[in-house]
């Protein structure tokens, strides 16, 4: 049995005016990455919201690591969510503890002793790059480390499963690749990765599970794939192929196997999939985190690169703009997809009879706002990757400042990061030690919130091929130029 599937799942909003998703079939087994991509309000955020248990179907049938998730009483929410780490936007750091005692809480919540605390927090913060940040607070770091904080928090409890909601959004391409190596660490000691990023660079790069929607129906689903929108716009084209499209997925779910990694997953022992699992003891959850802790730091910090890491630090550091330099831009610049088509213009347009490479056309024309589109195309480059850039992927986690950055939950599993869980693990916090100590678990706290709807971004072409790195020495100097060279 896959560690989550996903049955004939539709779910329709009370004040929705069409299914978010309409007979979804899915299946992912343990130790899997898997992007979902597809155009803004294609249902990515949706379903990952049912997959945390922060919305519920209006049909069909999700297991998650053995739950059955119509069964979960609003109760036993919290300790569902035991199991996960999710990054999504609006989800807030704590902002009255510093950055030492954020990633700490995610531990003392669960009655951590303190020693294991102390030893754990500074490992973690060193691999995401923040070490000398432990005493900084939220509003005095940079969107990028916020990020890197709260990709910390999501890991340290080494979940069986992280759902993360465009995590590079807004940031720069570097503090990017940081963050996909912390995460493609991350999955590689066993955590089953579910990420929505409209992000065609990095899909394309990593290279690993990619699941399509459009229109709330799964239209793609690919091993290996990739994130070539030229392939499926304009919208109009992409309706007339889904109900073919979505044939052929379900074949493709039936025969689909666990993902093969191109580096090698590194062995943690995994429970079961198919029954609730008995509750960890301290100890084990104890002894595990240490080791899931030590292995990610040991794999971002390693003198070999993953190969999709490489590719994407090789786009990265070629200085690549085009459609990649695009990802990042303003939310009111993308709310667009594909080479920028509006579906509405273009179905306008073959209502009054033009072509549908007219439409096409007039599509993309109104959807740039000023001719941006074409001209990020138009520069997009194509050129080899510095050798000496491509290596520092491992430094460039720590160097890299992103403007903005979508604010993450944890694995936390008795509290929500949602702004009414975030209060309430605040007044309970307010009486625990502020040092990072462990304390006595708080109550549960009920989940609260909806999900955010993500900035969307328009595509880039497949990247170039690029060979594995050797990395820098890892180190904080060293960076600077590496910053430098992503940057444009
Ligand atoms: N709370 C809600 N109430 C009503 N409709 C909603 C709600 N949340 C989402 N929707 C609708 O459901 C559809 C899917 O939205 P969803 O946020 O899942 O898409 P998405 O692919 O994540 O988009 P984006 O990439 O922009 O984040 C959209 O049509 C959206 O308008």
């Amino acid at each position: 049995m896959s560690l989550i599937s996903l049955d004939h799942v539709s779910k329709i909003y009370p004040r929705g005016t069409r299914p978010a998703l309409d007979d979804v079939n899915l299946h992912i087994d343990r130790g899997e990455f898997v992007f979902l991509v597809g155009a803004s309000g294609s249902g990515k955020t949706t379903l990952l919201s049912l997959m945390l248990r922060e919305e519920e179907a209006t049909d069909g049938e999700i297991h998650v690591a053995g739950h059955d998730l119509r069964r979960l009483s609003n109760r036993q929410v919290p300790q569902y969510r035991r199991s996960l780490g999710f990054i999504f936007q609006d989800y807030k750091l704590l902002d009255n503890k510093t950055v030492w005692q954020n990633v700490a809480f995610a531990l003392e919540v669960i009655g951590t002793r303190r020693s294991t605390i102390k030893s754990l927090v500074p490992k973690v913060l060193e691999t995401v790059g923040l070490t000398g940040k432990e005493n900084s607070y939220p509003q005095e770091l940079s969107g990028g480390e916020q990020q890197r904080v709260t990709i910390a928090r999501a890991y340290v409890n080494h979940p069986d499963i992280l759902l993360a909601d465009e995590p590079t959004g807004n940031l720069d391409p570097t503090t990017s690749l940081g963050i996909m190596e912390v995460l493609e660490a991350i999955n590689r000691t066993g955590t089953t990765i579910v990420m929505a990023t409209h992000n065609e660079e990095i899909v394309n790069s990593m290279r690993k599970r990619v699941v399509e929607l459009h229109a709330g129906k799964i239209v793609r689903d690919e091993r290996n794939g990739s994130y070539d929108s030229a392939l499926y716009f304009p919208d109009a084209q992409v309706e007339a192929k889904s109900q073919q499209a979505i044939g052929r997925t379900l074949a493709m779910v039936d025969a689909h196997a666990p993902a093969a990694e191109t580096t090698g997953p590194i062995a943690i022992a995994a429970p079961s999939d198919d029954v609730p699992e008995r509750a960890e003891t301290r100890d084990e959850r104890e002894r595990r985190a240490a080791m899931v802790v030590e292995q990610v730091s040991q794999a971002v910090n390693a003198d070999t690169a993953d190969e999709g890491i490489a590719r994407l630090a090789s786009s990265v550091h070629s200085g690549r703009t085009g459609r990649y330099g695009e990802a990042f831009a303003p939310v009111e610049t993308t709310l667009t997809w594909g080479r920028g088509l509006r579906l509405d213009e273009y179905e306008a347009s073959l209502a009054a009879g033009k072509s549908e490479q007219e439409a096409a056309a007039a599509a993309e024309q109104a959807a740039e706002p000023s001719g941006g589109t074409a001209a990020a195309d138009a520069a997009g480059s194509q050129d080899a990757p510095d050798a000496a850039s491509v290596g520092a992927t491992g430094a460039a986690a720590r160097a890299a400042d992103g403007e903005s950055a979508p604010a993450v939950d944890t694995s936390v599993p008795d509290i929500d990061l949602s702004p009414a869980g975030v209060s309430a693990a605040l007044s309970a916090s307010e009486s625990g030690p502020a040092d990072g100590a462990a304390h006595d678990m708080p109550a549960p706290y009920e989940a609260a919130g909806p999900a955010a709807a993500m900035p969307p971004a328009p595509p880039a072409p497949p990247m170039p091929p690029a060979p594995p790195a050797p990395r820098a020495d890892g180190t904080h100097e060293g960076t600077d130029d590496t910053k430098g060279d992503a940057r444009r």
